[in-house]
């Protein structure tokens, strides 16, 4: 791996998980209030070219719901199932996040919703925005929405939409539509609008929104109270696209990338934009990075939708492990 300044390098934590998860195509990635990994994933069902038509509508409806768990929190030390639930309620999920009383938030392509979860293993669902299988563009309707990003102060929410729509929403706690804006709407410079809004994180420490443009192959942020336009994060050595962003306040900003250069993971400096270091799984190659978090202790995991599989990183070198 190619070292970027300071002591910062994030090596895969190869055997882990112990046992295989089984999952299907993981395309989201959260940490729950116990710093547990939570994986969402899609288990038999595929995003595939034939998933929707030509007006994004879902064409296997008829098939029904995944009947696997597809919310799964894992330890993130061993690797092992703590707590598997979602069956019989999604068809192709895409984002997760978790809210400060352990909620779970998610997105479905297919049902065109954004849908609060609870976590209490009853699958009860508290809050469902957007019109099950109906695509829109309105304040009530999504189009393949990608992610959900939570103020822990305000508790209001923000939804990346999506890939048939490019703009992200905000909405109150209990899904009172605020406001909406596109791509740096307030910096006429930069009009130009999102491809693929595909990931988006919420910094608790700057009370800003970030997105993962995905096709633009750039990071956007915006102040989460008005929506203003702050910062573009843009690098060559992205190759393109970037799949996926995690924040953590100690100020460094994680990303994956996916593009026609090998597939790579980012960490950033937010303030200076520094890449810090640039990594990759040592054995097996990325396919589809898809979604990413970092865990308080520096681990950072990577769900992978092309390799059905998660990849763990740590900032710890091997002899550390071996002598801890
Ligand atoms: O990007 C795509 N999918 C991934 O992001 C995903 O699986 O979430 C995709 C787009 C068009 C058709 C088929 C797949």
């Amino acid at each position: 791996h190619m070292r970027h300044s300071t002591d910062y390098h994030l090596e895969q934590v190869v055997g882990w998980p112990l046992d295989s998860l089984q999952v299907g195509q993981v395309s989201g990635l959260a940490l729950d209030s116990d710093s547990n990994l939570v994986i969402f994933h899609r288990g038999d069902h595929h995003w595939g070219a034939d998933s929707f038509n030509s007006q994004a509508r879902y064409q296997q409806r008829s098939v029904g719901p995944i009947q696997q768990s597809t919310i799964l929190v894992v330890d993130p030390t061993k690797g092992t199932i703590l707590k598997a639930s979602g069956r019989d309620m999604f068809y192709l999920p895409h984002g997760i996040t978790t809210d400060k009383n352990n909620n779970y938030w998610v997105t479905d392509v297919a049902l065109h919703q954004v849908v609060k979860v609870s976590s209490d293993g009853r699958d009860r669902t508290v809050l469902a925005l957007g019109e099950a299988f109906t695509p829109g563009s309105d304040s009530s309707h999504f189009c393949q929405p990608t992610d959900v990003a939570v103020d822990g102060d305000t508790g209001n929410i923000f939804v990346s939409d999506g890939y048939c729509n490019a703009r992200i929403l905000k909405f109150s706690a209990d899904g009172r539509y605020l406001s909406e804006w596109g791509a740096g709407s307030s910096d006429r410079r930069r009009r130009i609008p999102f491809r693929i809004p595909h990931s988006l994180v919420f910094l608790p420490d700057r009370q800003e929104v970030c997105v993962a443009d995905r096709e633009n192959g750039r990071i956007q942020c915006f102040i989460a109270q008005t929506g203003e336009f702050v910062k573009e994060i843009k690098k060559e050595e992205f190759g393109g696209e970037v799949f996926a962003i995690t924040y953590s306040p100690a100020g460094v900003n994680g990303k994956s990338t996916f593009g026609s250069t090998p597939l790579r993971g980012f960490v950033i400096d937010y303030s200076t934009l520094d890449i810090l270091d640039i990594f990759k799984p040592e054995e097996k190659e990325f396919k589809m990075p898809h979604d990413m978090v970092e865990r308080g202790d520096g681990c950072v995991f990577v769900g992978d939708a092309g390799s059905k599989s998660v990849f763990k990183f740590t900032t710890e070198s091997k002899h550390s492990l071996i002598k801890t």
